[in-house]
This record gives structure tokens, sequence and C-alpha cells, in this order.
């Protein structure tokens, strides 16, 4: 049985990257997805904007939506303080597994929680099962038009706080249009838009940075 394009990039990885170095995963799969086979992985542009709003958060914990290969899960375990977590969600079981040996490759794994499912499933048992207060930091980058219903179903379960960030990814492209009305038209969100370009491409795209007011 032939391989996966995602078990490909992980194997580039553990040919490519340090065990242990989460930077050089990251670069490893950028440097194959941007040479071999593009894939959705936000990519360094978009990246380093992702970077700055995880410092600016400095979160204790992040929930992260969508993990497809561990990319933003390396990304963004790689700048949390010692003590703080990261919860991801990923409902593909062949990707979940690409991620999940992507992550301990890396070497953050205590940083890291993997949460195999539907985000909308994940999301109400966040407080009870996982032991989670609020969220400091979420990075919505799941399918574009669960954005807005996630969002709403994070306030409903009042996982979110006063000063609360959300990140989004593709706003512009593929777009995620629903989303950008609903948390600019909210008074409960102020919005920041961090124009960018598509993953490994000269495409516009975009992040939008909503911070919940309470
Ligand atoms: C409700 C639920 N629960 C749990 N996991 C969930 C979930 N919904 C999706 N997932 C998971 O998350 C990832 C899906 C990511 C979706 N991302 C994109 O579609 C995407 C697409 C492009 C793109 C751009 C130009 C093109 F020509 C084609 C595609 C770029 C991107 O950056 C994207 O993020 C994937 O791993 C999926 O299993
Ligand atoms: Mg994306």
């Amino acid at each position: 049985m032939n391989q996966s394009k995602e078990q490909r990039i992980l194997n580039f990885v553990l040919q490519n990257a340090v065990r242990g170095d989460p930077c050089s995963v990251v670069d490893a799969i950028d440097k194959y997805c941007s040479q071999k086979e593009w894939a959705m992985n936000v990519g360094d542009e978009k990246g380093k904007i992702l970077d700055k709003t995880v410092e600016e958060a400095n979160p204790s914990v992040a929930l992260e939506l969508g993990t497809y290969c561990g990319y933003s899960a390396v990304r963004i375990s790689r700048l949390l303080k010692a003590g703080a977590r990261l919860l991801t969600v990923e409902f593909n079981p062949e990707f979940a597994a690409v991620a999940k040996q992507m992550i301990e490759f890396a070497g953050v794994q205590d940083k890291v929680k993997l949460l195999q499912g539907p985000s909308e499933e994940i999301i109400p048992q966040l407080k009870k099962k996982y032991e989670v207060d609020t969220l400091d930091f979420v990075f919505l980058d799941h399918w574009k038009d669960r954005y807005t219903p996630d969002t709403k179903l994070l306030q409903e379960c009042n996982l979110l706080r006063k000063g609360s960030i959300l990140l989004a990814d593709n706003v512009i492209f593929p777009g995620a249009p629903d989303f950008l009305n609903y948390v600019r038209k909210s008074p409960h969100f102020q919005c920041t838009n961090y124009p960018s370009h598509l993953e490994y491409m000269q495409v516009e795209d975009a992040m939008e940075k909503a911070v919940f007011l309470g």
C-alpha cells in the first residue's frame, strides 16, 4: 500500500531534522512542502505571525483546532513557557498518527496533548475531562466552515476569558467569510487583520486575530 503525502512529509523529517529540535522539524517540513509537495501547513510566513501572537498571549493553556501533520503544534509548543500546555484536536486518524510521531520526534510531547475526535465533541469536554479552566490562546486552522460554530461553542462553554486571543488561518484563501463577519460584528471581540500569503505560494491570504473582551 503506497505511502500518503503526510507519511512522506514525516519520513522526510525523520531523515532530515534533528530529534528533539523543534525548529529543525519546522524547517524540514517547510523545505519539503516548498520544494517537493505542497501541503496545508501554516508555513513560515504566516508562521511568523503565529509566533508573534503566541508570544503576545504567553499562554498557560492553548488550544489548536486542526492538527494535520503537527507543524503548528510543534511551532506553537516550542514557544510555551515551562508548565504551559497545548491541546490540539484532530479527527482524521491517519493525520493524528503522523502528527503524534512528528510531535514526539520534535521532543515537545510533554507540552502537547493530541485529542483525537471532532472539535464539536471535544470542546464541551475540555473543562471536565481535560481540566481546562479557560483558554489563553486558540489557533483555528481546521475546516473553514467550522470556525464560526466552534467560536460560538467556545463562548457557550465559558472557555474564553477577558483577553483570550483567537488567531484564525486562511481568512482570505480558502477564506472564512462568515467567521470574519461574526467576530468583526460582535461586541465581544476586538479584531486585527494580518495580511500575508498562502503557505509556499504567492497567493494572497491573511490571518485574523480576535481578542475576547468578556
Ligand atoms: C471539525 C474538526 N474536528 C477535528 N479536526 C478537524 C475538523 N475539521 C477539520 N479537521 C482536521 O483539520 C485539518 C483540516 C484543515 C483544513 N484546512 C484547509 O482546508 C486549508 C486549505 C488550504 C488550501 C489553500 C489553497 C488551495 F488551493 C487548497 C487548500 C490552505 C490552508 O492553510 C488550510 O488550512 C485536517 O487535518 C482535518 O482532518
Ligand atoms: Mg491553514
